[in-house]
């Protein structure tokens, strides 16, 4: 059996070592081994390679260690690589650097900015307009940390609305997407695609009566629950993108970010396809078969079938905190239709 070593935060866990998993990587002769983040971990080995979604110093330290005394037994992925996917800026930049396409498809990023000061959000700054961005916006917090606060957006309609943000901020184009997203999902050679729901469409009318912001929180995490069959048909009939297409994206950001495990999050405006989002170790268990589709990885790494990518990356990240109360996408749906 190889030993495959994970290290997670208690939400990951649950959601991610399920029964069915361990037993689909164990008849491929795979056993997954908990490591505990409170103990040494090189005397927990020996792996055939450790995965994992631990950030603190006191883990990469374990990792730096334990990576010294076993050169060969991969890390998937290195901290110095994911942390590119940290920071909202970097996280896209990378998109705009591979020139993605095939045939009219081409895959790009909206336009978006950084503030770092609160006083350009004031009234009287024409921060937008020199900065090349239109209304309306989305607002992101800068760090992708996986913390609460940097999932907790905001759509901004003017510049009243702006007054509401707290910096450092990506401020990002609301593009009309027909209310659909594609989430790719990347693990080493293995690509998959799946439609979720997404922001609904404002339509230019409505626009002009629309004021101030409004928050808003994962969206794309719930479910089409409310029997709204509008939406439910708008995601059922949208078309997926290319399946060369969306190997390409996988397999070329894959290359160039030195990570393995990633999901991409990408809208589509016509012919241009928009990633606006890529996260580190995302849900995997939300993707159909996912037990085979992740032990297929696996087995790859331990095999040594597939090049593990791997990138000498590093940027550093200031910790953001914001606060205030949030709402659900259909709260949003609302908010934009009442006003
Ligand atoms: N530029 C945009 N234009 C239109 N809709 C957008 C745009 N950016 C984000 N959205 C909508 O907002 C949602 C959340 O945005 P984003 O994926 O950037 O946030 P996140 O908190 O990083 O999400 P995740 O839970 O996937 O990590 C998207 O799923 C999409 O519905
Ligand atoms: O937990 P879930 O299954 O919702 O997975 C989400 C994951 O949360 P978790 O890693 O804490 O579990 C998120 O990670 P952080 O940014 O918060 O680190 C992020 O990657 C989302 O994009 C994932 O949703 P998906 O993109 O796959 O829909
Ligand atoms: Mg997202
Ligand atoms: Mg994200």
């Amino acid at each position: 059996m190889y030993r495959v070593g994970y290290a997670f935060d208690s939400r990951k866990f649950e959601s991610f070592i399920v029964d069915s998993f361990l037993e689909c990587a164990k008849q491929r002769g795979i056993d997954l081994v908990q490591i505990h983040t409170d103990r040494s971990l090189i005397e927990q080995g020996p792996f055939d390679c450790v995965i994992h979604k631990l950030y603190d110093e006191d883990w990469k330290k374990q990792l730096a260690e334990f990576s010294a005394l076993h050169p060969n037994t991969p890390i998937i992925d290195r901290p110095e690589s994911i942390e590119r996917l940290h920071n909202r800026i970097s996280m896209l930049e990378v998109v705009t650097q591979l020139k993605i396409s095939l045939g009219n498809d081409t895959v790009w990023i909206p336009k978006q900015a950084v503030i770092h000061e609160s006083k350009a959000l004031d009234d009287d700054a024409n921060a937008i307009e020199e900065l090349g961005l239109k209304f309306p916006l989305i607002a992101k917090p800068l760090m992708a940390n996986g913390s609460d606060s940097s999932h907790k957006l905001c759509l901004v309609f003017d510049r009243e609305g702006l007054k509401t943000l707290s910096v450092p901020v990506v401020l990002q184009e609301f593009v009309n997407h027909g209310g659909v997203i594609f989430k790719v999902y990347v693990a080493g050679q293995h690509v998959k695609c799946v439609k979720r729901k997404s922001l609904p469409d404002i339509a230019e009318e409505k626009l002009e009566t629309l004021r101030g912001s409004v928050p808003f929180s994962q969206i794309s995490n719930l479910a089409v629950e409310d029997g709204d069959d509008s939406v439910e048909s708008n995601i059922e009939r949208a078309e997926m993108p290319a399946g060369e297409l969306v190997v390409e994206l996988g397999r070329a950001l894959r290359e160039a970010m030195g990570l393995n495990l990633f999901n991409v999050d990408m809208i589509r405006d016509g012919s241009r396809y928009l990633v606006i989002d890529i996260n580190y170790f995302p849900g995997y268990s939300k993707l159909p078969a996912f037990e085979s589709f992740f032990t297929d990885f696996l087995w790859d790494v331990v095999h040594k079938e597939s090049g593990i990518a791997a990138f000498p990356y590093s940027v550093f990240f200031l910790i953001y905190k914001l606060d205030g109360a949030y709402l659900h996408a259909r709260d949003v749906a609302a908010a934009i239709s009442k006003r």
